[in-house]
């Protein structure tokens, strides 16, 4: 064990390098053990690491593949697959042709070929056919009016996936005779496969009922062409596909725990789907952390108590932060001369926000260390200024773009420390 500080920057560096797209497809092929005639399909934003680390994997019994990432998120060429960037979080028209060279390569495959279906976030974007009827101009248009409305990625989605050929199992169903194994990357809490850029080869669990509620809960007003494709029901069961999550928030956490307890900490995970507003997710790890120093519990020190999720945060002022940094700003308030603990949390992306941080990490001395520098923990967090106020008192985390994107690592992390000062 070295400095609570050092320990947790281990913590987060060691488990997000466990969890990389490349290390588990490759770990999963090996299981699979899949037969020579593979045609490879990849989409979303880790798209390209996927493929890569695949090709690597099954070189020639590779006979043909499509990737397709967002633009700039490309490495360059991978022999013998056709690389793609298009349009995210908006799709576009490289969206439409290189989904449309993904469809041409698995129609007509026969029972003896094997379709490897490599997922990530960033899929609904960056995958799309729209049903005839539709054009790319709607759904352009419908993608916007859902990002704004206040819908969740799993209500999102349950529309997205009925205006699309290739979505809602839909491109499973392209595929078949052939087998699709899916390996997929989840962005979505609780791991919902159907959600997960909208379950292309995933049986969906939303029905054509739930869409109209959701069109009634946001008051969406589509046109009547829009509404019509909303009527068709997708797949509820598929014959032809198995699916394996490669990576997650319940990994990176699991692998965090794992990092804890080599260093000597006790170690557990209180959840994997926290989803409330940052600041109050703040005040409530800080209760926590309090507990522990004052009655050590729920765990016997040192420890480390993980969480993992994405909170939210309301933006109402004008400053620079995001969803990790704004949590541990409001948990130093409620940690204040306790000492013995330290709350970090950070996007497993590496980006938190639109900042050039991965997220922050407080102790007891932090909201002291801000009132000497005369700012108001409030005030920042009502301006929504949480970068700032923590770049001023050395409490940021970077790491840098990581290559995995798997929600936010949380943890409160104590030693042996009992010391609450008055
Ligand atoms: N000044 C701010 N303070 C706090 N949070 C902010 C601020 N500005 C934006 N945000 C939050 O940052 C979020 C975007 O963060 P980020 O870019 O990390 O996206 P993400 O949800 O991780 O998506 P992705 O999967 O693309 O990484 C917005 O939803 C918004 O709530
Ligand atoms: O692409 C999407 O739909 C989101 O990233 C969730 O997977
Ligand atoms: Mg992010």
């Amino acid at each position: 064990m070295k400095s609570l500080r050092e320990d947790a920057i281990r913590i987060i560096e060691d488990s997000i390098s466990s969890i990389l797209p490349e290390k588990a497809v490759e770990q999963e092929l090996k299981k699979l053990d899949l037969d020579d005639k593979i045609y490879l399909v990849a989409i979303g934003k880790a798209a390209w690491r996927m493929a890569k680390s695949a090709k690597d994997c099954l070189k020639d019994k590779v006979k043909g593949g499509v990737v397709i990432t967002k633009y700039g998120h490309s490495q360059g060429p991978i022999e013998g697959l056709k690389i793609y960037e298009a349009g995210h979080p908006i799709p576009d028209e490289n969206t439409i042709s290189s989904t449309k060279e993904a469809v041409e390569l698995v129609k007509g495959l026969s029972k003896d070929d094997t379709v490897l279906f490599l997922v990530s976030g960033g899929g609904s974007a960056l995958f799309e056919l729209p049903v005839d009827g539709v054009s790319l101009e709607d759904i352009k248009n419908v993608t916007d009016m859902l990002l704004r409305c206040g819908a969740n990625i799993v209500e999102i989605n349950a529309i997205r996936k009925r205006m699309s050929q290739v979505k809602g199992g839909r491109f499973a169903l392209m595929a078949s005779p052939a087998r699709v194994y899916s390996l997929v990357l989840s962005d979505v809490l609780g791991d919902r496969l159907d959600s997960i850029a909208s379950g292309p080869a995933y049986p969906d669990s939303t029905t054509c009922e739930d869409v109209r509620k959701i069109i009634r809960k946001y008051d969406l007003k589509l046109p009547r062409h829009i509404l019509q494709s909303l009527s068709e029901e997708t797949p509820k069961s598929l014959d032809n596909v198995e699916t394996r999550i490669i990576g997650s928030v319940s990994k990176v956490c699991e692998s965090a725990k794992n990092v804890a307890v080599s260093l000597g900490y006790n170690a557990m995970i209180l959840t994997t789907t926290l989803d409330c507003e940052a600041s109050e997710a703040g005040l409530f790890l800080a209760a926590i952390a309090r507990e522990e120093v004052e009655k050590e519990r729920p765990i016997k020190r040192p420890c480390v108590i993980i969480l993992g999720g994405e909170t939210v945060v309301h933006v109402k002022g004008t400053g620079k932060g995001g969803r990790n940094q704004e949590l541990v700003l409001s948990a130093a308030r409620g940690i204040k001369n306790y000492h013995g603990a330290v709350i970090a949390s950070i996007g497993t992306d590496g980006t938190d926000g639109p900042t050039d941080a991965a997220g922050g990490i407080v102790d007891g001395k932090t909201a002291k260390a801000l009132e000497e520098a005369g700012i108001d923990i409030d005030d920042v967090l009502n301006d929504n200024d949480s970068y700032h106020a923590l770049q001023k008192v050395n409490s940021l985390i970077r790491t840098g773009p990581t290559g995995t994107n798997v929600n936010d690592l949380i943890f409160i992390l104590c030693d042996e420390t009992k010391v609450r000062e008055n």
